[in-house]
């Protein structure tokens, strides 16, 4: 009787653990399915790596499918195609992390790897048959593959746009080769380890509901890494002039109400420097437009090597820029705004341009400088910097004036 009762109590065991499984591995299937949707949106950006990481959550997505009704299926489906799909899934996310940081994919090796990992999983299930050195094996592959994930992440530091989603990918794949690490010595050492996932114990309930997080936490940093380059690349587009790269109108615009709003709010001095080149008209219509942008990205970095980091560059129009100079006085812009001109001339006598269009190079800066008043608006101050640089202009050009000479010579 207690025989028939102990043998009845183990089948509804072993028959709840089998549920608990199959629930377990369906919701698996499910996350992949749902973050493979989602990575899908993100296949229009044309963000590299994207692909390999759909494919990734695919294979990952079949793996569990498979695993989860393996009882009804072949071996070869259950043990060889599952765990293909499996070791495939984490290759896959590393090659996409390759792809997106533009390092070299081998695929080859990659590919190599896992069919090697494959051919030990399938001598280790139908040659000599040990479930401790198949998870060996996975595990091991695992492990590897999350901490090239993680190398190449933190290799690429100089690329990050958002540390907190490389720092999220890179720590997420150490902490997935840690627990893939840890599961297979444990299989190895402990006498406790199960013969099989199956088994209706604790243990391999606990391995299994990991398994389920492993893929979707190495998609979702791909995917905040994708979302904040995105992010950072429509902010330079927004605000960036696509031409030169200094600050576009707009974006030039709202630093200086914050910079008048804290020069009002601090009591410091706050001056405008306007640029224009000189007979750009003359440069374009001798050497050609194009040579009339290179003329004025070589001025934008001829500018940006001198200034401040606190200063703000930007493009105000056509041929026209501005330097916006915080806790800066009207002599201290004059005298910035003279070394540069100087620093310009003293470019042009050590660099030789070769070509036809080297004359184009020859330019000359005009600048107006002014200062901001109590009552000003950024309007009022830039019309004052414009004013003087139309008097340099008029002047005969190459030169800065200051507001203060202008008065003076109105006066
Ligand atoms: N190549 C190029 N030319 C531009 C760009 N934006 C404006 N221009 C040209 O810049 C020229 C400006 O000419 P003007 O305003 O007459 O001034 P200028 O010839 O520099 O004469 P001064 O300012 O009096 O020395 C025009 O021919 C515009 O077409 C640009 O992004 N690239």
């Amino acid at each position: 009787m207690c025989s028939i009762l102990y043998a009845t109590f183990m089948t509804l065991q072993y028959e709840r653990t089998m549920l608990s499984t199959l629930f377990i591995m369906l919701s698996g299937a499910v996350l992949c399915f749902i973050l493979l949707l989602v990575l899908l949106s993100l296949c229009r950006t044309g963000a590299p790596g994207v692909k390999a990481w759909c494919v990734a959550n695919g294979l990952s997505m079949i793996a569990f499918t498979l695993y989860a009704f393996g009882r009804q299926l072949p071996p070869v489906l259950s043990y060889e195609l599952a765990n293909g799909a499996c070791l495939g899934s984490v290759a896959a996310v590393l090659v996409g992390y390759r792809h997106f940081f533009g390092y070299p994919l081998r695929l080859g090796l990659t590919s190599a790897s896992v069919l090697c990992a494959l051919a030990g999983v399938t001598v280790y299930h139908y040659v000599y048959p040990s479930f401790m050195l198949r998870t060996l094996i996975v595990s091991a592959f695992y492990a590897t593959c999350c901490i090239a994930i993680g190398l190449t992440v933190f290799r690429a530091r100089a690329a990050w746009t958002s540390r907190y989603a490389y720092l999220f990918s890179g720590t997420m794949a150490f902490v997935v080769a840690f627990g893939h690490a840890a599961r297979g010595v444990a299989q190895a050492v402990l006498p406790s380890a199960p013969a099989s996932l199956l088994e209706p114990s604790a243990w391999s309930l606990t391995a299994l509901s990991a398994s389920t997080f492993v893929m979707p936490v190495l998609t979702l940093g791909p995917l905040m890494i994708v979302h904040s380059k995105m992010i950072a690349k429509y902010e330079y587009a927004a605000n960036r002039d696509f031409l030169t790269g200094a600050l576009s109108r707009r974006a030039f615009w709202e630093a200086a109400a914050r910079e008048i709003e804290r020069a009002r709010r601090v009591g410091r001095g706050l001056t405008l420097l306007t640029i224009d080149v000189d007979h750009f008209k003359r440069i374009n219509d001798t050497y050609g437009h194009a040579e009339g942008d290179e003329v004025l990205k070589d001025m934008v970095l001829a500018v940006e090597r001198r200034m401040r980091s606190i200063d703000y560059f930007g493009r105000i129009g056509g041929e026209e820029f501005a330097v916006l100079m915080p806790d800066t006085s009207l002599e201290g812009a004059a005298a910035a705004a003279e070394r540069l001109r100087i620093g310009l001339a003293e470019d042009r006598a050590s660099v030789q341009p070769q070509g036809h269009a080297a004359g184009a190079r020859d330019y000359t800066l005009s600048m107006g400088v002014a200062e901001l008043r109590m009552s000003d608006s950024f309007h009022d101050l830039m019309q004052r910097a414009d004013a003087a640089l139309y008097r340099a202009k008029e002047r005969g050009r190459n030169q800065v004036v200051c507001e203060a000479a202008l008065e003076e010579a109105l006066a």
